[in-house]
């Protein structure tokens, strides 16, 4: 009996991945893996995939085929969307409620980092003294860090960014890699979709290139 120890399988791995609209395809099939402490940056131009594809990786629409694993386990769509954290293109916030109340509410639906208390998420993405405003009187780029303080907060060790850098001035753009950095020296995992015009993660350890399927 070999005294090896047993392979960590990779923190995300698809296999097959399949993804058409009205018989038409979107991408695929896709075969790749993310490891703890990865970046995977998910590159394409406009209309090649990317969101769909975090939509499809968080569980939030069904692959035509293919399979999903995370940390060695085989996900359904539904288990998917509890292990992930999802940055979108639009922020998902309740207007009327304050950028801390959407923290503290969001906290109480998906749980956060134990260590980690919303008031300090938001000194962290420069938020400070905005507790109180109403998500609807945050600007763009503002909403885009209140999304970045949800993320801090969370205890998944898989995030999916999609457009990140979007909205965000250059010391937004340093913060978001920052984040990045940090969230895969502790062992977690991030894959970035980007047209690549303007930003790009720190570390860029895979990348998968989207284009059109022939
Ligand atoms: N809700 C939808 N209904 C129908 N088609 C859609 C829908 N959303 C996206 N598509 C189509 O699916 C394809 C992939 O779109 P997707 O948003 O994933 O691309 P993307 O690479 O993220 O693009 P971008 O860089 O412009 O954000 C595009 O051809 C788009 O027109």
């Amino acid at each position: 009996m070999s005294d090896a120890p047993a392979p960590v399988p990779p923190l995300l791995a698809a296999r097959g991945l399949c993804f058409s609209r009205n018989d038409a395809a979107v991408f695929g099939p896709l075969d790749f893996a993310v490891d703890a402490g990865e970046a995977l940056l998910v590159r394409g131009d406009n209309g090649a995939g990317k969101t769909t594809l975090l939509r499809v990786l968080a569980g939030l629409l069904r692959a035509d085929t293919g399979e999903v694993d995370i940390e060695g386990r085989r996900t359904g769509t539904a288990l998917r969307s509890r292990a992930i954290a999802y940055l979108g293109h639009l922020p998902a916030f309740k207007a009327d409620l304050s950028a801390l109340e959407n923290l503290n509410f969001l906290c109480g639906l998906h749980g956060r980092r134990q260590e980690r208390r919303p008031e300090q998420a938001l000194a962290t993405v420069g938020l400070a003294g905005y507790e109180d405003t109403l998500a609807r009187q945050l600007s763009a780029g503002q909403k885009k860090r209140l999304s970045l303080a949800r993320l801090w907060l969370s205890p998944m060790p898989l995030w999916l960014l999609d457009e990140p850098y979007a909205n965000l001035d250059l010391e937004g753009i340093e913060l978001v890699n920052r984040m990045v950095q940090a969230h895969l020296d502790t062992g977690g995992a991030a894959l970035v979709t980007t047209h690549g015009a303007y930003a790009a993660p720190p570390v860029r350890t895979r990348e998968l290139v989207l284009g059109n399927p022939q």
